[in-house]
């Protein structure tokens, strides 16, 4: 079991958020913020330690033009509800349905093994989210930096390091205007889990 001999979860001290959300982009939505501290230290590398060792890990694969590329990190995804969700996953769900009124029903795990892991720039698919809903980025493990970048062309990125315990949350219309990404790197950066919380149409599940 995850988090079996701590408390099921301990928001940061002082309170959560109260170390200082960072506002990144702004629309009627909430556009995109960062949130260094949702999850204490001691807490959030008990949950990668178990995560890493204990989720059936899928390495995936997709055709890129007339190739079939594997996809450079490792994947896993639950329902919410689903009667196998290990505890820490339940349990940071249940944190971010209660503190930020959002009715989350699913997760993704990306595992980033080292820097040659990544994910290439992209928006969330929208036809797979309830529009109006954010989607909720916990970090877990090494630090990775995230780029993000308006589709307009001629804007500069925004980079933000992603620390451990931390939240990143994207409105849903942010991914309209914006992609995300989190690139490769040749600096020698330890493994990373992030888990992604997002709101599904029943159908998709
Ligand atoms: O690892 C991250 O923080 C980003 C993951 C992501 O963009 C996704 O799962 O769609
Ligand atoms: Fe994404």
């Amino acid at each position: 079991m995850c988090a079996a001999s701590i408390p099921p979860v301990a928001p940061a001290q002082a309170g959560l958020f109260d170390t200082g959300p960072l506002s990144l982009l702004h629309d009627a939505e909430g556009g995109v913020s960062y949130h260094p501290g949702l999850i204490d230290r001691p807490v959030a590398d008990q949950w990668f330690d178990w995560l890493r060792e204990h989720v059936p890990w899928k390495a995936q694969q997709r055709p890129m033009y007339d190739r079939v590329v594997d996809v450079p990190r490792l994947v896993a995804s639950w329902h919410l509800e689903d009667g196998g969700l290990p505890d820490c996953l339940r349990d940071a769900g249940a944190l971010l349905r209660d503190s930020l009124a959002v009715p989350f029903n699913s997760v993704g795990l990306n595992y980033y093994r080292d820097g040659r892991d990544s994910v290439a720039p992209h928006n969330d698919k929208l036809h797979s989210l309830v529009a109006g809903h954010p989607i909720a980025l916990l970090s877990l493990g090494s630090v990775r930096r995230m780029t993000i970048r308006s589709k307009q062309s001629g804007h500069r990125g925004i980079h933000i390091d992603l620390e451990p315990g931390s939240l990143l949350l994207m409105s849903h219309q942010s991914q309209l205007h914006y992609e995300h990404g989190v690139p490769k790197t040749r600096e020698p950066v330890g493994p990373r889990i992030s888990l992604a919380f997002r709101v599904r149409p029943p159908a998709a599940g």
